[in-house]
């Protein structure tokens, strides 16, 4: 059984590495249905942490390894990180069965030549383990990127901005796993009845800290296949994504446009602000994404929410001026996901900051007009990239001087950590508040 627990790890990983699939979407295909508890934490236990840990694995195989990691083949490459990730972080697993599993693999997966390659590398590790785990490294930068695994420019432009020990605790919990958190959709339910009725069936549960509608589920096995999530009363989504919607505050009756809305997490949460009275016109560039936002409004009750394909990065003249507010969900690099999904790492280049800024900028000024003078702009991205965050929001407000930063420190439950809410933005990170990294501003189109 465990036999095939590596195996689809390994096909897991190949998939992630070579098609760059998400990390949640390839372990949920590749699980079978009746797949039982254990042998699923298995699987994913492996694919995260050798994700998680992807360099520093490497570095030890170096050590022993008489081939170049960049020769190795991705393959064996791979099976040798399965391999090594049991040997050094999975107590549990004897020495023995990672070698021989891994063996087998390679017996599988490639040639003879590899099998002995495979053989020697992992006994070695085995042998020499106690001299080649520690990382001897002086250099801030190289430390940190090995012994947390992260790519080096990454390190070097989170040191560059924020220093060294905010980068070290930052990258540790990046390598963390994050709890599960959920929304209480209050159209149906207050969150101290759900509450009791989630612990009543199991579940270790507590309230988040600066949203009011998340709770906080220590373990969520099974959570969606619950009467609770099939009626409706809750949905799953990370307390940072909720604090969107409680920063706009709508109100009942209001028109509302989402310009980037799919899967529709912020917008089914802004139409229970709107007490599902009013209109809300939610976009994507996808339709396949918009039947999403359909179906979540299904089952939480919602009919208030019109879906429309339409590219952000054009204007539409219809909308000038007409809404109440705005969302912005920017599409971002999504530095803040690390947690959830750490293929992130190795999938996102630099380079791509600057092309995704370009595009943010544009879909942030066309949305900006869209709304009537009075109206609110709410600008958000799941990154912790300065440059698509305040410095992005600066630059706008300087070139679009009808728009202030406006104070929402009132609308939070807790302002732990969280000063900047009164100057009208806050900046979220996993170290510190918990949560994914995130970034929310709340702009005011003054009134002429
Ligand atoms: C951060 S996600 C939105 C998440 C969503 N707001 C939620 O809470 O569920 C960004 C979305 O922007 C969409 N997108 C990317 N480029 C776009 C464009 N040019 N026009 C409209 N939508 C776009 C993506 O398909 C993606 O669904």
């Amino acid at each position: 059984m465990e036999k095939n627990t590596r195996e689809v790890a390994l096909k897991i990983l190949i998939e992630i590495n070579k098609k760059g699939a998400y990390s949640n979407i390839a372990l949920n295909k590749h699980m079978a249905s009746n797949i039982n508890k254990l042998d699923e934490n298995f699987t994913r236990e492996i694919v995260y942490g050798v994700l998680e840990n992807r360099l520093y694995l490497d570095w030890i195989i170096s050590k022993v390894s008489k081939i170049k990691i960049k020769k190795i083949d991705p393959i064996i490459l791979e099976i040798l990180r399965i391999g090594v990730y049991q040997i050094v972080f999975m107590e549990k697993v004897p020495n023995s069965a990672a070698v021989n599993e891994s063996v087998k693999l390679a017996k599988k997966y490639s040639h003879k030549g590899s099998v002995s390659y495979v053989n020697g590398v992992l006994r070695n590790i085995i042998r020499k383990r106690a001299n080649i785990l520690d990382i001897d490294i002086k250099n801030t930068i190289d430390y940190i990127s090995i012994k947390y695994s992260h790519p080096k420019w990454m390190v070097k432009r989170w040191i560059d901005e924020f220093g060294e020990d905010f980068t070290l605790e930052l990258c540790k919990a990046n390598n963390e796993k994050p709890k599960l958190n959920i929304r209480t959709n209050r159209l149906k339910i207050d969150r101290e009845t759900l509450k009791k009725l989630l612990k009543a069936k199991g579940y270790n549960i507590s309230e988040t800290k600066y949203a009011s509608d998340g709770l906080i589920i220590e373990n969520p096995y099974k959570i969606t296949n619950t009467d609770e999530f099939k009626k409706g009363l809750f949905t799953i989504q990370d307390e940072s994504s909720m604090l969107v919607s409680q920063i706009m505050d709508p109100g009942k009756n209001n028109i509302i446009v989402d310009i980037c809305s799919a899967p529709g997490g912020k917008t089914t949460h802004i139409a229970q602000y709107m007490e599902n009275q009013g209109r809300i016109i939610a976009r994507d560039i996808y339709d396949h994404k918009l039947k999403l936002i359909k179906e979540n409004s299904n089952r939480l009750g919602i009919d208030i929410i019109n879906t429309e394909l339409f590219d952000a990065l054009k204007l539409d003249e219809k909308l000038l001026s007409k809404s109440d507010y705005v969302l912005v969900d920017a599409p971002c690099s999504g530095l803040g996901l690390i947690r959830r999904r750490p293929e992130i790492k190795w999938n996102r280049k630099e380079d791509d900051i600057e092309k995704i800024k370009e595009m943010q900028y544009i879909i942030l000024r066309n949305a900006s007009k869209y709304l009537k003078p009075g109206g609110i702009l709410i600008y958000s991205t799941c990154t912790i990239e300065r440059e698509e965050n305040i410095n992005m929001i600066r630059n706008f407000i300087t070139e679009n001087n009808e728009f202030q930063l406006a104070g929402f420190d009132h609308l939070l439950e807790s302002k732990k950590n969280i000063e900047t809410a009164e100057k009208g933005y806050i900046e979220l990170f996993p170290h510190i508040h918990g949560t994914d990294g995130f970034f929310i501003a709340k702009l005011l189109k003054k009134n002429k």
